[in-house]
């Protein structure tokens, strides 16, 4: 077991990282200041790992249980209305606790329930995918869906404690393990190119769950989001990096439908067209292209958009990017292997061009 610190002044928090934390006192208890406790959590994952966190609360007379339904779609402010539905009926104070066991979909919609829950109470992140683990549970982005647009409504809210026990990565499924080794090859991409250089070499090993070798990874990627996201909280500036692959990947998802592509799945071919626009502003070679590509076939991860999708789908969906500014899209791209930048200036025909030369028609 080890502790990381993500470094936001008053807002500062631990994320333990380790195997067997679920269910041990010592890590949730002092991060509990009042005596009335919630967990979020879905259906699947429940029956796993809720009775061993419960473990982990002893003495406590009152911990209520919300249990989502499962899935990107249920994403939805209607899911979070649940979350204040129970919160009411069991009268919980602004001294109660949230915790969000489980998946990126429930800690973003079980963080964004504590952000606005008689305006703000406190929420633990407790992730139980790679994804998870890697990165929704850290830096405080919380939200849902619209129909329009992916995270529209939400809120900068930061978790107290992200307990991230890599033991329960044993039960979760190949696509899913897969979609989140997508957000672990962002950090090589955007800000460390030595751990690219670690991946090319032990994807096999990751790929097989390796104790030694997953800890590794999410420590690492965990290290990387922390220091950005302490650079720069709500996405002012530098944050913005870790959108790299995620304009057109939103639009994969939207388009879609929610769901019908995970969340790294969209990122992994979203990826792809990022660096084919790199490639395009003349910023780095085809070499690297043709590594990110060696790495997502690996993984079993997509290295193209949908093939049903067309330019005007990418253009429409793109243009609700929350990083657009009068009008003009605003995208990530690599300057080279492990430096990434925010481009104002990329002309509307490079993404198209880009887009062409992944396949869209
Ligand atoms: N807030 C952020 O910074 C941030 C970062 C990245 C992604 N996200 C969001 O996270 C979401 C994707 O998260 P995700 O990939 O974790 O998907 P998810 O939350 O849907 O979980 C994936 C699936 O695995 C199941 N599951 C979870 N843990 C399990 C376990 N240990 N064993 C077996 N099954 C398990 C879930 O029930 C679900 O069916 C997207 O909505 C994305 O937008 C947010
Ligand atoms: O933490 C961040 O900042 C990220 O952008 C991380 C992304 O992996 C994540 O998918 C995030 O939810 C995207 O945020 P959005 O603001 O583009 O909706
Ligand atoms: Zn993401």
């Amino acid at each position: 077991m080890h502790s990381l610190n993500v470094a936001l002044g008053a807002r500062s928090y631990p994320i333990i990282i380790g195997s067997r934390l679920l269910g041990d006192a010592q890590y949730l208890l002092p991060s509990i200041r009042g005596r009335q406790v919630c967990v979020v959590t879905n259906e699947t994952v429940a029956p796993l790992y809720l009775a061993r966190l419960l473990d982990g609360l002893p003495g406590f007379d009152k911990v209520d249980v919300v249990e989502l339904p499962d899935g990107e779609s249920y994403k939805t402010l209607n899911t979070v209305n649940r979350i204040f539905d129970v919160l009411l009926e069991k009268r919980h104070n602004r001294t109660t606790t949230l915790i969000a066991l489980g998946g990126g979909v429930v800690g973003d919609m079980c963080g964004f329930a504590a952000a606005c829950y008689q305006r703000g109470v406190d929420f633990i992140q407790v992730p139980t995918t790679l994804l998870a683990l890697v990165d929704s549970s850290v830096g405080g982005k919380t939200g849902v869906n619209h129909p329009l647009g992916k995270n529209m409504i939400g809120a900068f809210y930061q978790p107290r404690l992200v307990l991230a026990d890599t033991d329960t990565l044993a039960t979760l499924p190949d696509r899913e393990f897969s979609a989140g080794v997508a957000e672990v090859i962002k950090y090589g991409l955007i800000c460390d190119a030595p751990f690219f250089h670690w991946l090319e070499a032990n994807m096999d090993a990751l790929l097989q769950r390796d104790a030694a070798i997953l800890a590794y990874a999410v420590d690492r990627c965990c290290r990387d989001k922390a220091a950005v996201v302490a650079s720069d909280e709500r996405e002012s500036g530098r944050r913005a990096i870790l959108n790299f692959g995620h304009t057109f990947g939103h639009a994969i998802e939207t388009v879609q439908g929610y769901g019908v592509w995970l969340h790294g799945e969209a990122v992994a071919a979203g990826m792809v067209l990022a660096l084919e626009l790199s490639l395009l502003c003349g910023s780095i070679n085809n070499n690297l292209l043709e590594r990110l590509r060696s790495l997502l076939r690996k993984a079993r991860l997509p290295q193209r958009p949908p093939a049903e999708m067309t330019v005007v789908d990418f253009l429409q969906a793109m243009e609700l990017d929350k990083k657009v500014v009068n009008g003009r899209l605003r995208l990530v791209v690599l300057k080279s292997l492990g430096e990434a930048r925010v481009a104002d200036d990329t002309p509307r025909e490079k993404v198209i061009e880009a887009l062409k030369n992944c396949g869209v028609r």
